[in-house]
């Protein structure tokens, strides 16, 4: 039955949910028809050889910052998917926040689903906002498929009227009930506005405004205030949380304990956070600046071993891009800058590159982080996060042995800048596919720009 298949990935290491086989992939219909040891190819099926080479499930990154509608001279849809599909990245979830109006009602989201439609590599979830003032917009979010909800418990910063804005604890508790009633999730940037606010105000009334200065104005207790607090929340309302860069193993430490208790929680990671520290921040200055801040050497040891141990669910980009001037310009101070680290091409080969390939974890560990429990937690694994019969051949074809360096003219984004710029990277994504489709390679850049679809995950139209 050869000739039913669109396409045969031969001779792949397939990274299977708990095990790594070599195996062939039979795609027909844009899903995964066949896994077998040797699949003969007729004569009009193409064949992709990836001899020598990890097939992975297509990364699902649930946090990227598109910046549309109004703010696609940031970022957009177009050139962030692109960059997301180079980077072995399948699925992505568009957070409700920098673009303008902030997608926290019907109105706004089907504004954002115009903006993206046939214009993404890749498939894609959007995220609802809870913010001051709209709790009754929840359920309509949610009916129109919104994966979820997020909210900032710290200022948000960005720019223009009627921008994306924090919860007060009122807001954040009373969504929390709704959210709960509605059977969905929300996801929580987790940092005390009150500490971070007050903490920044005194540096800089002090003339303290460097990289390290800007570090110590948002410490690890304003992670754990937050954490803390989001936790009695929802343990009295019954919300199901996820908390998005996490930055501390303290916090990942009482995530857990919470888990142990019986709550629904689960933690997200970056790979700036494991790969950077604040050294890196003083060095390269704006361009690593982000929220939380890069912590010490010794906290990213501390993250790697919380993550050996099972205690982060899942890895994402938090890719929130802004075009230069606000970030590389001098005189212009570090609090000032935006905060913000465009890295979504990236995460898959950081990961494999430092997890894999430099301390030894296992693949399987990696790719779960990256897809299997994204896909779950998300309300994907009906159809994509795994290689498996019967699911979306959404799959990235990684060489675990190609070095190379990585180059500002290789980034995909609107404004070439990251502080993975100029890393030796020790393997590449070579393919990647969407639905079976392949959609970027590494010969041939991206080849099909624009048939992602919006994956709606919401009660209104679920996913099967
Ligand atoms: N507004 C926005 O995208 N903020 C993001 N940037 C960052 O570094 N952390 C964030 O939450
Ligand atoms: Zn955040
Ligand atoms: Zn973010």
């Amino acid at each position: 039955m050869s000739d039913s298949y669109e396409l045969i990935i031969k001779n792949g290491l397939a990274v299977l949910p708990g095990e790594v086989v070599k195996l062939d992939i039979g795609i027909s219909g844009g899903k995964i028809a066949a896994l077998e040891a040797d699949i003969e190819a007729g004569p009009d099926t193409a064949v992709l050889d990836a001899e020598g080479q990890y097939v992975l499930p297509g990364m699902i990154d649930m946090h990227v910052h598109f910046n549309e509608p109004s703010f696609g001279h940031w970022e957009g849809f177009r050139t962030g998917s692109a960059s997301l599909a180079a980077g072995g990245c399948t699925t992505y979830a568009d957070m409700p926040l920098n673009g303008n109006p902030p997608t926290v009602n019907l109105s706004a989201l089907r504004l954002k689903a115009d903006m993206a439609s046939g214009h993404s590599a890749v498939d894609y979830v959007l995220w609802g906002g809870l913010v001051p003032g709209n709790l009754d917009n929840l359920e309509e979010l949610w009916s129109a498929g919104v994966t979820g909800f997020k909210a900032f418990i710290s200022n948000p910063g960005g720019e223009g009227e009627g921008r994306f804005r924090e919860v007060d604890d009122e807001t954040l508790y009373q969504g929390m009930k709704k959210i709960a009633a509605l059977g969905g999730i929300l996801a929580l940037h987790a940092e005390s506005d009150e500490m971070t606010a007050v903490l920044a105000a005194e540096a800089v009334r002090e003339g303290r405004t460097g990289a390290r200065d800007f570090a110590a104005s948002r410490p690890a207790q304003a992670e754990l205030e937050a954490v803390a607090r989001a936790l009695l929340y929802a343990e009295r309302t019954g919300c199901r949380l996820h908390f998005v860069h996490i930055s501390t193993a303290a916090a990942l430490e009482m995530i857990q304990e919470a888990k142990l208790r019986g709550q629904d929680v689960s933690a997200e990671t970056c790979p700036h956070y494991l790969i950077l520290t604040e050294d890196d921040m003083e060095s390269m200055g704006p361009v690593a600046k982000c929220a939380p801040p890069l912590r010490s050497a010794e906290e990213r040891e501390k993250l790697w071993k919380a993550l050996a141990e099972g205690k982060v669910d899942l890895i994402a980009s938090d890719h929130s891009p802004c075009p230069p001037e606000l970030k590389l310009v001098s005189g212009l101070s570090f609090f000032e800058a935006w905060g913000g680290i465009s890295g979504a091409q990236s995460s898959m080969e950081l990961m494999f590159h430092e997890g894999v390939n430099m301390r030894r974890l296992p693949v399987t560990l990696i790719s779960r982080l990256l897809s299997g429990f994204p896909a779950e937690r998300f309300g994907l694994s009906g159809r994509k996060g795994a290689i498996a019969l019967g699911m979306d051949a959404d799959l990235a074809v990684l060489n675990p042995d190609m070095s190379y360096t990585l180059a500002a003219s290789d980034l995909l984004y609107r404004h070439r800048h990251s502080p993975y710029a100029g890393m030796d990277l020790s393997c590449r994504v070579t393919s990647t596919l969407c639905r079976g489709k392949i959609v970027y390679t590494l010969k041939q850049g991206v080849i099909s720009p624009d048939g992602g679809e919006w994956i709606q995950t919401g009660e209104g139209q679920p996913v099967l």
